[in-house]
């Protein structure tokens, strides 16, 4: 292992999530280059097994309108959601696209696509970005399946909710350090 400074560990040490965000976000041409470096991302047969559906403005009201109809679809619930999905400027949703394959199951697929979410979140950050990846019980219901006109082989990862970072919450918030032995072992414990 090389001690020359790591910029990609400089950027996993330093991402966190932003909850509040301000009404800046980035544009599609912004994005689009941060989503294409994300075909390096390990992928089983590559088969590029997601899509993400950027939704801005009033287009992010069809996520509130689904969780509420989905939640029981009383009037106040659909205020209450629609606000929720209005918390930042870019909502990102992020779908399992899971092909037919003998070889590469489901669970392989959604992995490579909750990957390609993991990445783009990271490079987001990097790039001066607030972003918190969202769910919610209702998130794979299918009044939200219908909403974002998924097919039947489409799955909802969540949502990542991005928009500016706010002043008061440019500073770096240290994390407890990971106790690295309780994730690591090397081989496997005798039975
Ligand atoms: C798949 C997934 C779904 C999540 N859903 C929610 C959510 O609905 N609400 C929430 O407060 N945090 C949710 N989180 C956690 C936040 O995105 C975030 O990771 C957490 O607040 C910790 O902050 P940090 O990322 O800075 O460590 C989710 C994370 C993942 C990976």
């Amino acid at each position: 292992m090389n001690s020359d400074p790591c910029p990609a560990l400089d950027a996993v040490r330093g991402r966190r999530s932003h909850s509040k965000v301000t009404d800046e976000a980035p544009t599609s041409e912004q994005l689009a280059e941060l989503i294409a470096p994300l075909s390096s991302i390990a992928d089983h047969s590559g088969m590029r097994p997601w899509r993400i559906i950027a939704l801005r403005g009033d287009e992010r009201d069809l996520i509130g309108h689904a969780l509420a109809e989905a939640s029981g679809g009383e009037p106040e619930q659909h205020e209450k959601f629609v606000k929720k999905a209005r918390r930042a400027p870019l909502v990102l949703a992020i779908v399992a696209c899971v092909q037919d394959s003998k070889k590469v199951p489901t669970w392989e697929q959604e992995a490579v696509a909750s990957g390609a979410a993991h990445l783009l979140s990271l490079l987001l950050h990097e790039a001066g970005w607030g972003v918190m990846w969202r769910t919610g019980l209702q998130t794979r219901s299918e009044a939200v399946h219908r909403a974002h006109r998924l097919s039947g082989s489409e799955y909802l990862l969540g949502w990542l909710y991005v928009g500016g970072i706010p002043d008061r919450d440019r500073r770096e918030k240290p994390r407890k350090p990971l106790p690295v032995e309780r994730f690591l072992s090397e081989g496997v414990d005798p039975a």
